[in-house]
């Protein structure tokens, strides 16, 4: 479903990504791992397209995105999650669900069942300004936002950072069901270690940059994660 293959990416004059190959197959979690500042989000935007590869490429469903505009992305059905959430805060919860609805491929105007099933606070909010959601709350609509688009693709950075346990458990919930699902492809960065082990099917690690380790839940033992991730 995803493919990056030698990607070099960054802001201005700094390189911050550099030789980063990764693939994320449909019905699989692939997380994203490191400490902070290696460049998860950066690789996160370069997929999206909101930053540009300097060197590299992203392919998708076997096609070369590399140079296509983040609205290209969106259209032909990857979703983003971003950190931070960025949801329009002037506008109502309905209006930042049918954002997502505009950006992707969902029918005009009808909001998929699918993308606030899993949320039932949502559609009980709809008329509240974005604004004025706890944060909680925003990353619940950050997430059907993402999910209206109908994405074969999914790009979750940090979705549970901040977060209150129970809607840390709705995400995870809603993971597992996209995962069981089998057609949709998840790359999720994550800082909670409990987290991505309780859904992730393969790891990468970043160190500056790089892919400095890869490999299955048996292989993400002790060792690894005192060399790559403790701080
Ligand atoms: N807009 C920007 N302009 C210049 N440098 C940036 C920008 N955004 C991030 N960086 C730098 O890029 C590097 C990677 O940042 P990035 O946000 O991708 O890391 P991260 O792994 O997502 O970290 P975190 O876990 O803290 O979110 C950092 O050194 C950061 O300072």
């Amino acid at each position: 479903m995803l493919d990056v293959q030698a990607l070099e990416s960054g802001y201005g004059e700094s390189v911050i990504l550099r030789n980063v190959t990764l693939s994320v197959r449909p019905g699989q979690c692939v997380c994203l791992l490191g400490r902070n500042g290696v460049g998860k989000t950066t690789l996160m935007k370069s997929i999206m397209g909101a930053l540009k590869a300097r060197r590299g490429a992203v392919a998708y469903k076997g096609a070369d995105l590399t140079r296509r505009p983040p609205g290209d992305r969106a259209k032909r059905g990857i979703g983003y999650v971003p950190q931070g959430r960025e949801i329009f805060p002037q506008l109502t919860v309905y209006e930042n669900v049918l954002l997502g609805l505009e950006a992707g491929r969902g029918k005009r105007g009808v909001v998929p069942d699918a993308a606030v099933d899993k949320f039932p606070v949502l559609p009980t909010m709809y008329g509240r300004r974005g604004g004025d959601l706890s944060g909680g709350q925003q990353q619940q609509l950050a997430f059907a936002r993402a999910l209206a688009s109908e994405p074969d693709l999914l790009l979750l950075d940090e979705p549970c950072e901040g977060i209150q346990p129970s809607i840390v458990e709705e995400i995870r919930d809603v993971i597992r069901s996209i995962k069981a699902q089998g057609a949709t492809a998840i790359l999720l960065a994550e800082q909670s270690l409990e987290f991505v082990k309780s859904v992730g099917d393969y790891f990468y690690i970043l160190e500056k940059g790089q892919v400095a380790w890869e490999g299955g839940p048996e292989a993400l033992n002790d060792e690894v994660i005192r060399r790559y991730l403790t701080v």
